[in-house]
């Protein structure tokens, strides 16, 4: 699948996050570019730090007060990033949706579950309570709750943390939004409850034709749900392409080495790596490549200049000054 090949819903170009911080500027999302389609999934990867929740939170105007962001994203064409509070408000509440890691962060302990999804439709789309309530079953029934009627009247705590997370979607989707993102819905869940999760966001972004940016640490999550990935470290893109080719033919030797993490079902091999090391210090950046100190590959020239992001490849780009098949001089 080409990564342009219809209309684009949003639009990020030189995407850049700044903080402000005691000690100085922190750059921990530089010059990002993407695109997405209505439908389409992306999913943005990379190690904790990588500068992935930060991207979510610019595009849903809700960075920390210490942050500053350049760039633009064009979601359906207006620039999201310079509207006022109560335009954002308005394009919260029913554009763009967003799921967190912890259902609990998002849900009232004191509310019954079925209240406070009406709440959301009585005050957004301005429906009676009995239209609220019957839309409230449709959409828990939507996101495969069991005996959704009965779990209305149910507060938070008395759902298992799938269960939750299924109340959060079914709430991220009552105002049906375009865009759906995503911040490792799956990490607290076991991964019986997470494989579920993920087929059931399968299934809705084809239902009600959402686009969806999921944020994960685990490459695996995105193989069977995301039609493009992009690969993010210290802020940077590394490798950008559709999920095919990221996925079975990936480049970068740091998409390389989050591979070698995943558990594959075609492999007897036990033993799974991670990549040795850890991400650098934001406010001391190293010239050159991010990712130079844990690359089994890096010469002197990944200490010298930052690889551009390029193509490589119809529809794949990397940031390496490795050639593909290897060093070429
Ligand atoms: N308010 C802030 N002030 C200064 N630095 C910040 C602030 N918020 C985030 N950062 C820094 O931005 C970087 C990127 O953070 P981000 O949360 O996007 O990472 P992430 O890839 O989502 O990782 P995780 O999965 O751990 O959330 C981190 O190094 C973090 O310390």
């Amino acid at each position: 699948m080409s990564l342009s090949s219809k209309k684009n819903l949003l639009e990020v170009n030189n995407l850049r996050v700044n903080f402000r911080t005691p000690d100085g500027f922190v750059t921990a999302v530089n010059d990002l570019n993407f695109t997405l389609a209505q439908g389409e999934t992306l999913g943005i990867v990379g190690e904790s730090g990588s500068g992935k929740s930060q991207t979510a939170f610019a595009l849903m105007g809700l960075l920390a007060g210490n942050g500053v962001i350049e760039g633009e994203a064009r979601f359906n064409e207006q620039n999201i990033l310079t509207l006022n509070e109560k335009a954002m408000n308005r394009i919260r509440s029913k554009e763009i949706a967003m799921i967190f890691q912890d259902p609990m962060t998002s849900l009232n302990p004191y509310m019954k579950v079925g209240k406070q999804l009406m709440e959301v439709l009585m005050l957004h789309k301005g429906m009676s309570k009995a239209e609220a309530f019957e839309a409230s079953v449709k959409m828990l029934d939507a996101v495969k709750m069991p005996e959704a009627r009965k779990r209305m009247n149910m507060y938070p705590h008395e759902f298992s943390g799938g269960m939750r997370q299924r109340v959060m979607i079914a709430m991220a989707l009552l105002c049906q939004p375009k865009l759906l993102i995503a911040d490792e819905p799956t990490t607290a869940l076991d991964v019986t409850v997470q494989a579920q999760i993920l087929t059931l966001l399968n299934e809705l972004k084809d239902d009600f034709n959402t686009s969806i940016i999921m944020i994960t640490h685990d490459l695996g999550v995105v193989a069977g749900l995301c039609d493009k990935v992009l690969v993010m470290y210290a802020g940077q893109t590394m490798e950008y392409g559709t999920a095919e080719d990221v996925f079975y033919r990936p480049t970068h030797p740091y998409t390389q080495g989050l591979l070698k993490a995943i558990p594959r079902l075609d492999s007897n091999d036990e033993k799974l790596s991670t990549i040795p090391g850890n991400p650098p210090n934001l406010l001391h950046m190293p010239s050159g490549c991010p990712f130079q100190a844990r690359c089994e590959f890096a010469k002197e020239r990944c200490g010298e200049s930052m690889p551009l992001l390029e193509e490589y490849a119809p529809g794949q780009l990397r940031a390496c000054h490795k050639s593909v098949d290897g060093w070429v001089a």
